[in-house]
């Protein structure tokens, strides 16, 4: 997966410290392609949402991702809240693009 090269702002004199924001950068690249592929799709729904007549959002199917997502996150030892706040984000903003693309 390709990487910026950190800036020497980000050069840690800490090698502890540096050994880990490696590993944040490297996780935050990983976010970002994620991130990018998951709009990629989101955009193919958007335009097929459009041809078809369909509204951008779907309040039922949002109910489901954030349970299933609220219990992904307590398997992994992660917030629920953060994880439902981080998705209803997303989603907002991907309705955002839905109602855009409709006009
Ligand atoms: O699944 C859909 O119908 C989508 O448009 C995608 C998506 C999402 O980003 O996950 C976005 C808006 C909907 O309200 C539900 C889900």
């Amino acid at each position: 997966m390709p990487d910026t090269p950190n800036t020497a702002a980000d050069a840690a004199p800490d090698p502890v410290l540096g050994n880990y924001r490696q590993s944040i950068d490297n996780i935050d690249a990983a976010l970002v392609f994620l991130l990018a592929e998951r709009f990629k799709v989101t955009k193919a729904v958007g335009a097929h949402k459009a041809a078809t007549g369909l509204p951008p959002a779907d309040p039922g199917r949002e109910t489901r991702q954030i349970e299933r997502l609220r219990a992904l996150a307590k398997t992994a030892d992660l917030d629920p809240d953060f994880s439902e706040a981080f998705l209803r984000f997303i989603i907002g903003e991907v309705i955002r693009h839905h109602e855009r693309v409709q006009g």
